[in-house]
């Protein structure tokens, strides 16, 4: 038998721990594919006393990063403890010295993909990261290989599980925000710092390295808009269900002609759109490509055991590279420089919701500031509330740019009879 591989991995947690168990339980099929055996020679972590999910022998553990990065017998590094600068930091001296490297960690990409992909060509190493973006999902794989003879023009994507399930538990069941979030960490979704998860942080960075990959361009994480789901209340998700719309932590990147758009936001779908019926800690890619037409990628987004295999995938891609000598060859600069839409070439539908005072003539004024921008109504509701004097109208538009609805809203909130804007969403779903 062939020499094996050796694996050193930096991270034991919720991820490092299913990278165990596929290898293990997995190595017949590993075998099979590549050749040779694979173990794991040494395992970074914090604590080696920790209760684990996991047995290993406890002479892997170390808390000494340069007895992995350093040890000349291992080849590929797996890293999964998260972080950024000194993580980047590991990951260079590890391509330096020729290792390959297989990241999970979409912080890191989506911040410094670019740099760490070029020192990964420069040394002719590979560096792997499909779990970073909508964990056990292969979408990485599929725009680069699966959808590379395509012009991708649009993707949305639900690609944060914990935001997901949190959005399902509080649209099915009632249940309340903080409840389901602290479930949503129970059960290993969630980031070490979910407010990145609520906040749209995470959903965003995986936005920018699709965007990157799937139209071929240098996308930055400060080119993405972003809004979290910290502010969605009950009222709103109620009347989403009236509306026939389901309510989702949406990632969009759209392409026209030269120009694109990168965002994450809350956003109402038709609840016969195919993203919303993507329930729990599930995620969807939606890709829309000019000669495939619409495709949809749909799977578990978050967990142990779906994101480590799409890590141990990646080892079996840099194993098969490795045999036949064509490591660090994948990368491919971007080909198009970076053109971003401006406010005013972004259109969508949007919902609506005000409080006005209950008087003759205060609907009119509404209608009016809409209208003067050419920007119509697809459905209005208007009750009266217990609040004394107060109404509230909710208001679906028809596609109106991001400028005049920013424009329109400015507006709104100077006007004298309108007492508060509650919320205000995306309308998706219709056309490409
Ligand atoms: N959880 C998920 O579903 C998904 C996670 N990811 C990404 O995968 C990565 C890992 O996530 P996850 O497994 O959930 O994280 P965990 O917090 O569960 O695990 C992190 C592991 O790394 C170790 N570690 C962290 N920092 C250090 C350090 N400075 N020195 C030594 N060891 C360290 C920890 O050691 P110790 O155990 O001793 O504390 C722990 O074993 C992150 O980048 C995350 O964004 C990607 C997709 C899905
Ligand atoms: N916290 C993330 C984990 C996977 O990337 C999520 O909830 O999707
Ligand atoms: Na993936």
């Amino acid at each position: 038998m062939v020499n094996p591989i050796s694996v050193g991995l930096l991270g034991l947690g919720t991820v490092g721990s299913g990278v165990v168990k596929i290898i293990e339980n997995h190595q017949d099929q590993l075998i099979h594919q590549v050749g040779c055996p694979v173990t794991v020679k040494k395992i970074l972590v914090r604590d080696i006393y920790k209760e684990r999910d996991v047995k290993v022998d406890s002479s892997l553990l170390t808390t000494n990063v340069d007895e992995v990065i350093n040890d000349p017998g291992i080849d590929v590094i797996i890293e999964v403890m998260g972080g950024v600068e000194e993580t980047k930091q590991h990951l260079l001296r590890a391509l330096q010295q020729g290792k390959h490297v297989v990241t999970a960690n979409k912080d890191l990409m989506a911040l410094y993909g670019s740099e760490l992909l070029a020192a990964a060509t420069e040394n002719g190493c590979d560096l792997f990261y499909e779990a970073s973006v909508a964990g056990g999902i292969p979408i990485l794989r599929t725009l680069v290989d699966g959808l590379s003879s395509d012009r991708i023009t649009k993707m949305m994507g639900i690609v944060n599980g914990t935001t997901n399930f949190i959005l399902t538990k509080m649209c099915k069941y009632g249940s309340a925000y903080e409840e389901v979030l602290a479930e949503a960490q129970e059960l290993g979704y969630a980031e070490a710092d979910p407010s990145s998860d609520v906040e749209g942080l995470d959903a965003a960075r995986k936005m920018a390295i699709l965007a990157r990959l799937g139209f071929s361009m240098n996308i930055d994480l400060e080119d993405v808009q972003v809004r979290g789901i910290t502010d969605i209340t009950e009222e709103d998700l109620n009347y989403g269900k009236r509306l026939g719309y389901t309510m989702k932590l949406i990632g969009i990147a759209h392409r026209e002609g030269e120009k694109v758009e990168v965002s994450v936001q809350p956003t109402f779908l038709p609840d016969s759109h195919p993203l919303a019926s993507v329930s729990d800690e599930y995620n969807a890619v939606y890709v829309y490509g000019e000669a495939v037409g619409e495709t949809m990628f749909y799977g578990p987004g978050a967990g142990s055991l779906p994101t480590a295999t799409a890590v141990v995938s990646d080892l079996v891609a840099v194993m098969k590279n490795m045999r036949l000598g064509v490591n660090g060859r994948s990368a491919v600069a971007p080909q198009y420089e970076k053109k971003l839409k401006a406010p005013a070439e972004i259109f969508s539908k949007y919902f609506l919701r005000i409080h006005v005072k209950d008087q003759v003539g205060a609907f009119a004024k509404i209608t009016t500031l809409f209208s003067e921008r050419g920007v119509s109504f697809e459905k209005i509701l208007q009750l009266p509330l217990k609040e004394n004097g107060l109404a509230e109208i909710v208001i679906v538009t028809h596609k109106a740019s991001q400028k005049d609805y920013e424009d329109i809203l400015q507006q709104l909130s100077d006007l004298e009879i309108v007492h508060n804007i509650k919320s205000w969403y995306r309308v998706e779903g219709d056309g490409k």
